[in-house]
């Protein structure tokens, strides 16, 4: 029997196998379906999909042998359902592979694609038809990353890779790709170059005291990583290699001689591919060249900060419409963030950092939906913003939040700019510093960077030069930072955006004082609309094209004091929420029944259910809202309990799986209403940059094409 090999954990799922069986899988694909294969799937890893590819293979001949892993393949909600989505339309086009073969293949060649060696592939897996048929026991555990030496070394030897070399060698696969806090409760990327194979992993696990203990609170429970100060990750089974004399050694070796570390890897990861597949593997290895540029995915945006390392935050500056000047800032961060702007002679008053306990839950307090555009006014010297980031730990967690000011132009009555004679900068600078409690103070500012605002200006961007580092708890003040702008001798405009880690989150290893972090006020019932503010909200007036509504102007004001968390509070989240969905600058759809919001189509997984039965139903729906026949939803508060698309909404991190948002019946709610553009909405929703958010982008693309809304897209902010 080819599957009765040593350390089968379950041999007897051989004698469960259906009748249909056929081990022996005879390769249909001609040399030209290879090539338009291998063109199809280098789209999808220059998309970002790599590293999952790169993964879902692992895992499919870990737990399946290469023979189609029905654990993963049937269980579309599973968090490989993403990769799988894809994996599945790509099928369509090639009916002659089997799915077993496209799964192994798309990892074959995402690692030549990623900059790593060529793997020696070759076809021939069987797809099996479920569980049963599965030559090995397709309920293998997955290792969760807290395995320790005997563990992991067990692991490895029960998939047929019994040498540390080959144990050693792929786990350098983590120099690919992200943890996702919403899937296993890890997040950030092991290396500086998540879309590139090298040996950095193996240089970086040279020096674990680089590291330090992170904990992270999700709906999965309090995990802890290893995090150094760029912001890199690793797991604890990672750390397990630096604590093992043999594995110490060829870490070593592979961090001095990239060349080594990659011939083992392909000689590893091939025969890993290859692990209980029957024999009828063709004989012909078929080629994994092709290699797609993926640096575009890596290097974009080109204003991420530090430039180098874990993306801590991203900034995209464009000067919309020649009056404003909108700082964008993505950031994995949660917490909250200070925006000062003002003239080189800001001060610590000019610059509040707030801190004030986000919800560490789902729920309104979370402002993950909310954009803020903040106005800096002619006359002002300074203005000041500070906006609570999504707290919910359970989300893919990037942020957007924008900023305005208007044009320098306008602004050269207080910094002397003039004109297009605009030689000055913008200062960023990121701080990780822990503001006083509810204080609002600024004490420390751990890196800064400059832009040159002649090139914000004249070309859309400009490209950041760090000026300034320091280590965690810097002595640096905002006054530094306007020091360091004055002494560049030039007239500057110093921006000082301080990214205030909240610490429950990143916990550095400290206790945090319950008393700085209030429980978030949730609703305890469902709260019925509210026809009067409903009415009030519909009647605002939008201050910009990002507007939410929560915006605020403040020129030389004092800043207003957070929000408590009160019954304005709440309706304040509740407007963000709304508008959010029904932005009041939009025209209405139609005459009865106001823009689409959420439809509550489906809940629950809908992969497996009758999907076309479902379409229909929303399909159905959506006609009745267009109509002005039914009435959406009104108040956000009940889709709660309502609706899916409040599942995206609410728990968005732990329930956007692919499953759920390539569906279009998943994404009615997203709609309609035309102002906002689609990668405001991927961030309002925490779709991240990779799998679900091609899914995503394409699903809405679809549905407005139907609903006949058109919209202009900004290029893609990552
Ligand atoms: C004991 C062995 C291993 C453990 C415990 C482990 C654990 C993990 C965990 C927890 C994640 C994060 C998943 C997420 O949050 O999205 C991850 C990601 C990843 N793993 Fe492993 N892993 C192991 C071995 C491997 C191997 C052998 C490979 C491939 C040769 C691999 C390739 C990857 C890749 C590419 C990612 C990133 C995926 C993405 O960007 O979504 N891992 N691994």
């Amino acid at each position: 029997c080819p599957f009765a090999q040593p350390g089968n954990p379950s041999p007897h799922s051989h004698a469960r196998r259906s009748p249909g069986w056929d081990p022996h899988y005879n390769n249909t694909m001609t040399p030209g379906q290879w090539a338009s294969l291998r063109t199809a799937l280098s789209q999808s890893i220059q998309d970002g999909y790599g590293p999952l590819f790169v993964r879902l293979a692992y895992h499919d001949a870990a737990t399946a042998g290469g023979a189609h892993a029905q654990q993963l393949i049937t269980n579309r909600t599973s968090f490989h359902s993403t990769e799988l989505a894809l994996l599945d339309r790509i099928k369509t086009n090639f009916p002659a592979i089997t799915f077993a073969d496209l799964v192994s293949f798309a990892g074959a060649l995402s690692v030549s694609a990623m900059g790593g060696p060529k793997i020696n592939w070759r076809s021939g897996r069987n797809d099996a038809k479920d569980f049963q048929d599965a030559p090995v026991d397709p309920t293998a555990p997955i290792p969760d990353g807290t395995e320790n030496v005997d563990q992991f070394r067990a692991h490895f030897r029960r998939i047929g890779l019994t040498s540390d070399r080959d144990m050693v060698a792929l786990m350098g696969a983590h120099n690919l790709g992200n943890c996702h806090i919403w899937k296993t409760g890890y997040a950030g990327p092991w290396s500086s170059t998540p879309f590139n194979l090298t040996n950095e992993y193996f240089k970086l696990l040279q020096t674990p005291t680089n590291y330090r203990i992170e904990k992270i609170l999700s709906d999965l429970g309090p995990k802890e990583q290893w995090i150094d100060n760029a912001g890199r990750m690793m797991l604890p089974v990672d750390m397990v290699l630096t604590r093992d004399a043999s594995f110490v050694k060829i870490i070593d070796e592979y961090a001095a001689n990239q060349d080594t570390f990659f011939a083992d890897f392909a000689s590893a990861y091939g025969r890993l591919l290859e692990h209980n597949v029957s024999p009828g593997l063709s004989k012909d290895a078929i080629s994994t060249d092709n290699p797609p540029v993926v640096a575009a995915a890596v290097s974009k945006p080109g204003t991420c900060y530090p430039s180098i390392g874990s993306p801590i935050f991203c900034v995209d500056i464009v000067v919309d419409n020649g009056n404003d000047v909108i700082f964008t800032v993505h950031t994995n961060r949660q917490g909250w963030v200070g925006l000062g702007v003002g003239s080189g002679s800001m001060t610590n008053n000019d610059v509040i950092v707030g801190y004030k306990g986000s919800s560490d839950k789902d729920g309104f307090q979370t402002s993950r939906f909310t954009t803020v555009q903040h106005k800096i006014t002619p006359n002002s010297k300074s203005a000041w913003q500070q906006i609570p980031l999504r707290g919910a730990s359970d989300k893919p967690s990037w942020a957007k939040i924008s900023f305005s000011a208007v044009h320098p132009k306008v602004i050269s009555s207080t910094t002397g700019l003039v004109g297009n004679n605009l030689n000055g900068y913008v200062t960023f600078a990121v701080s990780d510093f822990e503001p006083l409690g509810d204080n609002n103070v600024v004490d420390g500012v751990t890196t800064l960077y400059q832009h040159d605002i002649s090139a914000i200006l004249t070309k859309g961007t400009g490209g950041p030069t760090m000026v300034g580092n320091d280590t965690p708890s810097s002595s640096l003040s905002v006054g530094a930072i306007a020091g360091i702008a004055a002494g560049a001798a030039v007239v500057v405009i110093a921006v000082v955006l301080a990214i205030v880690f909240r610490r429950r989150a990143l916990g550095r290893g400290e206790k945090v004082p319950t008393a700085e972090i209030p429980e978030p006020v949730l609703p305890a019932t469902v709260q019925q609309p509210d026809a009067g503010w409903m009415k009030s909200q519909s009647t605002t007036k939008s201050e910009g094209p990002m507007s939410t509504g929560a915006s605020s102007s403040a020129g030389d004001s004092a800043p207003p004091s957070f929000l408590p968390d009160t019954t304005t509070a709440k309706s304040e989240k509740q407007l963000q929420l709304f508008n959010v969905f029904t932005p009041s600058s939009v025209p209405r759809m139609n005459e009865k029944g106001g823009n689409l919001v959420s439809i509550g189509g489906s809940s629950g997984s809908t992969y497996g259910v009758d999907e076309a039965a479902e379409n229909a139903a929303f399909e159905q729906q959506l006609k009745q809202y267009l109509d002005g026949n039914a009435t959406p939803p009104e108040d956000p508060l009940t889709w709660d309990r309502a609706a899916s698309a409040y599942f995206v909404m609410k728990n968005g991190g732990s329930l956007v799986s692919a499953t759920r948002v390539r569906d279009e019946n998943f994404i009615g709610s997203v709609l309609l209403a035309p102002s906002f553009t689609i990668t405001d909405l991927l961030f309002k929703l925490g779709i991240e940059r990779t799998g679900d958010k091609i899914i995503f982008e394409n699903a809405m693309v679809a549905l407005r094409e139907r609903a006949g809304v058109t919209k202009q897209e900004p290029p893609a902010y990552i």
